[in-house]
């Protein structure tokens, strides 16, 4: 079996970054968010349910979900929320569980889950390590203000939507602090891994 470790952060604490780092050693990663937009491509098992539960209003013409009409529903209504997560994380899972599944046979020794919410939507199970990219409050309010060009007001409020990254240490594994700069973060990924029996340098 393929080590499997989860991967998770706050908004702009830098997630990609090191799931990019992990892509460049040749690791499997898989990104929830990816496979929960592929999870309702036409065609797809949750294609029809969503069309069943939400109606024909929500498609685009060329017959795809609306992604930001349906997110627009979800947005005000709770329970719509709800149900559109019942019928897509069950697909998100399955279609997580068939990579693993596929590394594993690969004799892959280890596969990242790239999940934003991996606390929050309890899908720890799926892993058996889990690795959290950490930054202090006032470098994440920062980088996401150059990042998506916003005013402080507008990412504090980001930022206060979220489950606190200092809460999320407390649940994780290990801990990558992404204060530094990007050579820091490196080492510390390949100090974490190594510390878990895998050994990775750059090729
Ligand atoms: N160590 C670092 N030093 C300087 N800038 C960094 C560092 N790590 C990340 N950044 C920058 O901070 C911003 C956020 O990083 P990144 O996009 O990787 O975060 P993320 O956690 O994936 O965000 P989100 O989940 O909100 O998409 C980016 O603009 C990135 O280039």
């Amino acid at each position: 079996m393929s080590l499997v470790i989860g991967l998770t952060g706050g908004i702009a604490s830098g997630k990609s970054t090191v799931s990019n780092m992990l892509k460049e050693m040749n690791i499997t990663v898989v990104d929830a968010d990816v496979e929960a937009r592929l999870a309702v491509d036409k065609g797809e098992p949750a294609y029809q349910k969503i069309i069943a539960e939400f109606g024909q209003d929500i498609l685009l013409e060329n017959g795809e979900i609306d992604r930001q009409k349906l997110g627009a529903i979800i947005f005000y209504q709770e329970e719509k929320r709800q149900l559109l997560n019942q019928i897509v994380h069950p697909e998100v899972r399955k279609r997580m569980m068939e990579k693993i599944q596929k590394a594993s046979e690969n004799q892959e020794e280890v596969i990242i889950l790239d999940i934003p919410l991996l606390f929050e939507s309890k899908l720890t199970f799926m892993v058996e390590k889990t690795i959290l990219v950490y930054v202090d409050r006032e470098t994440q309010l920062k980088r996401l203000m150059q990042r998506n060009q916003l005013s402080e007001a507008d990412a504090q409020a980001r930022v206060n939507s979220q489950m606190p990254l200092a809460e999320k240490v407390k649940l994780a594994n290990a801990v990558i602090d992404n204060n530094g700069s990007i050579e820091e973060t490196k080492k510390q990924l390949i100090e974490i891994l190594a510390g878990w029996g895998i050994q990775k340098t750059y090729q």
